[in-house]
């Protein structure tokens, strides 16, 4: 059997003309290029950040084959201690390449947002003093800004990549598949550019699993590859509470078409039912012992996600396969065995649902603001739900937004629709633009009676709703004292075994950025409170 090299390596771009997507950020990188052929500039560093499989560490290479730059590199997989650091990044900000291309060096490190670890520690210190003293350019490479440093960021030029739209995927993917002599059906290059939510690797590594034994691929080998997966899995989760051998369970694990990510929720979700004792409710021992295993593996899946090391699956799978076959104390069940699909994929559907209900609110809160997306959903959402709590506002509000009852739950952080939402509603209904009271965009003569009431000093609808906070860039989660969280990224990666690697998450953020203090928030649910 020959093993294919995998299609997002082979397709790598090597050329910043042939990255995907990222026009301005590539422009950003090439102005910065420029910068360094007549010497050396007053920026040295740039970080690329953004979702993962966007092409950030491509372009950095790409970058240097243009220029012809070598490049040295420190992955997050080598010990970053400041020693380190010092030693490989600093000599080599300092010397003369070896070859003599083009007398630059380009030093690339690697999740640079991931650098106070404790393999890592003192690293951030010693980047920072490379960058000082380096007479060769530098690329920092981070999925979260917020990860790194203020003293470092204030020394670099920050490019954000951002996520890359289905539209412009789809001719690169219909390319590759030229290239691969494969026929698409028609839309099956726009069902998988859709499905990668924005990282062009997990696009190109789909096209390559469908295409897997085929010259011509349809819409419906999607659907079947989902329907005999389904039917796989059973069979290796059954090996595994059911079998002896560790070796088979692990094999089959390796016939599988999941990642070891999937089958740790597989084997979470139906641990309980498969160990328990019969007729008892205690945990057993077989639970606890097969718990500790996975825990472990999570470790490993962890390190994965954050070094894109993908030779320590192995270790994963072997603990989560065998570590659960041999905690069985005995053979437990007989006849036929129904395992439920994880129920963590359940919630991820439902946020989904709830994710899209939260864009939409945000894109009527843009269109009437005039402002951004995203600012409408990490700031003024914020602000609409507040002037939803006064009763002289709220129904107003309501109608200018055009908001469903459900979309009002939500946006008020409500569960359901209590009565005073419902009364809300209500009211909103006559002061919708299409009703026949006219447009809410005017405030009713009742509605004006109480608010003349309260004197001059009351804000109107509009002028609060032109109160901005200082500064409009987005904050970090980690940073927001209320707890929410835009991007829903508090929902944990597997969520699947119990414990939680001492390395994740990222810096704790504990300084309060200071135009959010002067925003006072009640700890109260909103929008983003999931
Ligand atoms: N914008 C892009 N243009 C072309 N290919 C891309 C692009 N983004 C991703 N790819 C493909 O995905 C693979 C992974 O990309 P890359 O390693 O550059 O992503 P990344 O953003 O650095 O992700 P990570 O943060 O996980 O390291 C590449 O080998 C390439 O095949």
């Amino acid at each position: 059997m020959t093993v294919q090299m995998e299609w997002a390596e082979k397709y790598r771009p090597g050329t910043l003309s042939d990255v995907v997507g990222h026009k301005k950020p590539i422009e950003d990188l090439r102005k910065w290029g420029d910068s360094w052929v007549h010497g050396t500039p007053e920026v040295k560093a740039v970080i690329l950040h953004g979702q993962a499989g966007i092409g950030k560490t491509s372009s950095a290479h790409a970058m240097a084959a243009d220029y012809g730059w070598e490049v040295i590199e420190l992955n997050a997989s080598d010990q970053r201690t400041a020693g380190v650091i010092e030693k490989v990044a600093g000599s080599a900000s300092q010397m003369r390449t070896l070859t003599g291309m083009s007398g630059r060096r380009l030093i690339i490190l690697d999740e640079a947002d991931n650098l106070h670890g404790t393999s890592d520690s003192g690293g951030a210190r010693a980047i920072i003093d490379v960058i000082k003293n380096t007479s060769q350019p530098i690329i920092l490479i981070a999925n979260d800004i917020y990860g790194i440093s203020s003293t470092l960021r204030a020394l670099c030029l920050e490019i954000k990549f951002p996520a890359i739209q289905a539209r412009s995927m789809i001719p690169a993917l219909r390319e590759i598949a030229k290239a691969e002599g494969l026929v698409c059906g028609v839309g099956m290059l726009e069902k998988i550019a859709e499905n990668a939510d924005g990282d062009f690797r997990s696009a190109v590594n789909d096209l390559q699993a469908v295409s897997m034994g085929r010259t011509e691929i349809r819409l419906e080998d999607i659907s079947t590859a989902e329907r005999d997966n389904k039917e796989s899995v059973f069979r290796v989760v059954g090996k595994i509470f059911r079998g002896k051998s560790v070796k088979s369970a692990l094999e089959a694990s390796y016939t599988l078409d999941e990642t070891p990510e999937d089958l740790i929720q597989w084997i979470d979700e139906n641990l309980p039912q498969q160990y328990k004792d019969k007729d008892e409710e205690k945990i057993t021992p077989d639970i606890v012992e097969a718990y500790g295993y996975l825990s472990r593996a999570d470790r490993f899946l962890g390190r994965v996600r954050r070094r894109q090391n993908y030779r320590m699956w192995r270790y994963a799978s072997m603990l989560m396969t065998g570590g659960t076959v041999v905690s069985k104390s005995r053979l437990r069940g007989g006849g036929f065995e129904k395992y439920q699909p994880p129920s963590l994929w359940r919630r991820m559907g439902q946020i989904r649902s709830r994710r899209n209900m939260r864009d939409n609110i945000a894109s009527k809160i843009g269109a009437h603001s005039h402002e951004s997306m995203r600012y409408s959903r990490t700031e003024l959402a914020f602000v609409y739900s507040r002037l939803l709590e006064d009763d002289d506002y709220a129904a107003q509000v309501v109608a200018i937004l055009d908001l469903d009852p459900d979309e009002l739950v939500q946006l008020t952080g409500n569960k359901k629709l209590t009565k005073r939402l419902q009364e809300v509603y209500d009211r909103s209904r006559s002061l919708r633009p299409e009703s026949d009271e006219g447009p809410a965009f005017f405030t009713p003569p009742a509605e004006k009676a109480r608010i003349s009431k309260k004197g001059p000093d009351q804000l109107s609808l509009d002028s609060l709703m032109s109160v901005k906070p200082a500064v409009k860039e987005p904050v970090s989660p980690n940073e927001d004292s209320s707890g929410y969280d835009p991007d829903l990224s508090s929902v944990s990666d597997t969520g699947a075994a119990p414990a939680c690697d001492s390395n994740s998450g990222t810096a704790s953020g504990s300084g309060v950025n200071s135009s959010r203090k002067s925003v006072q928030r009640k700890p109260q649910k909103t929008l983003f409170d999931f």
